[in-house]
């Protein structure tokens, strides 16, 4: 049976852990998919460069209020398509040459096929091309496997088409009609994409209100926002789906009762699952959480000796920049086992790339008073700085939630324009443990730019 070094399941985030440092050590990777992982290849990179030309295609419809009237002539879906993914595939498949052909890889072999633990740091490989199956063996093992959509359980789902975000960015041609199942990150980036391009949009969830996890107020905001856009169903599930001629009809039972929706196309987001059971981690003597996340440690280590973890496969987050982060950590802890490094999850942030922006880092207001904290919490609206005068921005706000007293910064969370941008000082500020009043007062924000939310924001808090 085979044996090498190292052996690293998965090219998404795990794919960067290979810098030179490794090239004195046999090494195999194996690769059941798109080599590059989801984010290059259907994750944050497509569906950012989709985003942004949704917010181009979406201007004409809010300019009138500046004095400007525009009116959106067309939208070429193919040309849109094409350009994204004309750019991110051959992307996918340089790096998928480097490591297959480049001098630099060597000492790497590329197995395209699903690995699947048959004892501690041993796998057998199922090729992609069905050829016979292979053993393997390392001395270490980095598991960096990710996840795959959720499929619930809607009867009738098996006998229809329907998508994921795996999919719905390579369609054909735009439908008139696009139902979107779920209210978190990617039916509400999608719902935006989708409807800036001019598809009329339902979005069925079955809670009361989008963006559930985000602070009360932020999600309040942003489903109010969007309820004016698009076919908004809460506290609605889908109970059956139906061919029905060219669409498909689905059965919906919500606060009117039983309904009817014709649709176009139907997109599933209702979370994702991690690849455990296609690794069959028990069998690698990997334990695992009850939502089957492989249990790591601070370092990063699994329950096995020699066998590492990174990015969706472990994390709760599910972010490409803790993946990102955990690749480092992991990189670092293979080749310096005698000075190991701790992740740090202090303070993560996300961001929701749809219309409004979402941004966010720390607690909410809910959480931190669950926590029996004293707090304080400012709030600054876009309409109340002169950046936001210059927009005409009536809807986007800042929230701060601070402990009293001590002047340290509990969560932050933005709604409106660049929210992912603009809370950027305010991570910095909780990375580092900086007092809110010296942030505010100890540094010169330009004016009159939007940073204005943020020092205004600061300014307020008690
Ligand atoms: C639509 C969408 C948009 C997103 N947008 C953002 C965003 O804006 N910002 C952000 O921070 N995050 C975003 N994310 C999340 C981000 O993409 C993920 O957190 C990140 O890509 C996870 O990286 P990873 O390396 O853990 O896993 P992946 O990139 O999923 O890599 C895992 C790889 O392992 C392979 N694999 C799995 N099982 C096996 C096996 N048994 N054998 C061999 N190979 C296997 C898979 O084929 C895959 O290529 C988005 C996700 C989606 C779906
Ligand atoms: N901007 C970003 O960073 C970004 C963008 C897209 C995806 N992601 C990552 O990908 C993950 C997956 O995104 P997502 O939007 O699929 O998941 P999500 O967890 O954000 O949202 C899932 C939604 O589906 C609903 N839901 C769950 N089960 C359901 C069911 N059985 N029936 C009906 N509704 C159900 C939930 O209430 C929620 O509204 C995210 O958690 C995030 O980590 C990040």
């Amino acid at each position: 049976m085979p044996h090498v070094d190292l052996l690293l399941i998965g090219t998404g985030s795990g794919n960067s852990i290979l810098s030179e440092e490794f090239r004195d050590r046999s090494v195999a990777i194996v690769e059941r998919g798109v080599f590059g992982g989801t984010c290059l290849n259907v994750g944050c990179i497509p569906t950012k460069m989709f985003v942004h030309t949704a917010d181009v295609a979406a201007t004409p419809a809010s300019s009138s209020r500046l004095g400007v009237d525009e009116t959106l002539d067309q939208v070429r879906w193919p040309h849109i398509r094409d350009r994204i993914f004309g750019r991110i595939d051959p992307i996918a498949s340089g790096g998928r040459d480097y490591r297959t052909t480049h001098p630099d890889n060597a000492h790497v072999t590329l197995y395209e096929g699903t690995a699947r633990f048959t004892a501690e740091r041993q796998v057998q490989i199922e090729p992609n091309d069905g050829g016979p199956s292979l053993s393997l063996t390392a001395d270490q093992v980095v598991v960096a496997a990710g996840g795959r959509p959720y499929i619930p359980n809607i009867p009738g789902l098996a006998d229809v088409p329907f998508h994921t975000s795996d999919t719905i960015m390579r369609l054909e041609e735009l439908p008139r009609h696009l139902t979107v199942v779920g209210g978190g990150y990617v039916a509400t980036e999608l719902a935006h994409v989708f409807s800036s391009l001019g598809v009329a949009v339902t979005v069925i969830n079955r809670s009361g209100a989008l963006l559930r996890a985000e602070d009360e107020e932020v999600s309040a905001r942003f489903t109010e926002l969007a309820d004016l856009k698009w076919d908004v169903r809460l506290n609605t599930t889908v109970r059956r789906v139906d061919q029905h001629g060219s669409a498909l009809r689905l059965e919906l039972a919500g606060p009117e009762g039983e309904t009817t929706l014709e649709t176009g196309e139907l997109l599933l987001a209702v979370g994702r699952v991690p690849n455990t059971d296609l690794l069959d981690a028990p069998a690698g003597g990997l334990a695992m959480n009850p939502a089957g996340l492989l249990v790591v440690d601070e370092y990063q280590r699994t329950t096995v000796d020699g066998v590492w973890a990174l990015g969706d496969i472990c994390s709760p987050w599910a972010l490409k920049h803790v993946a990102n982060h955990e690749a480092r950590i992991v990189q670092h802890n293979v080749l310096h086992p005698e000075s190991p490094q701790a992740a740090d999850h202090r303070y993560v942030p996300h961001a929701v790339f749809s219309s409004p922006q979402v941004a966010s880092v720390g607690m909410t207001e809910k959480h931190a008073l669950a926590q029996g904290i004293e707090i304080s919490v400012a709030r600054q609206a876009y309409a109340d700085i002169a950046y936001g005068w210059a927009m005409e921005d009536t809807t986007g706000f800042a929230k701060l939630v601070a402990e009293k007293g001590t002047g340290r910064l509990l969560g932050a969370h933005i709604i409106g324009p660049q929210a992912p941008t603009l809370i950027q000082p305010l991570i910095q500020a909780m990375s580092f443990e900086q007092d809110v009043r010296e942030i505010a007062r100890g540094q010169y924000w330009i004016h009159p730019a939007m940073p204005e939310l943020v020092e205004n924001a600061l300014l307020q808090l008690d």
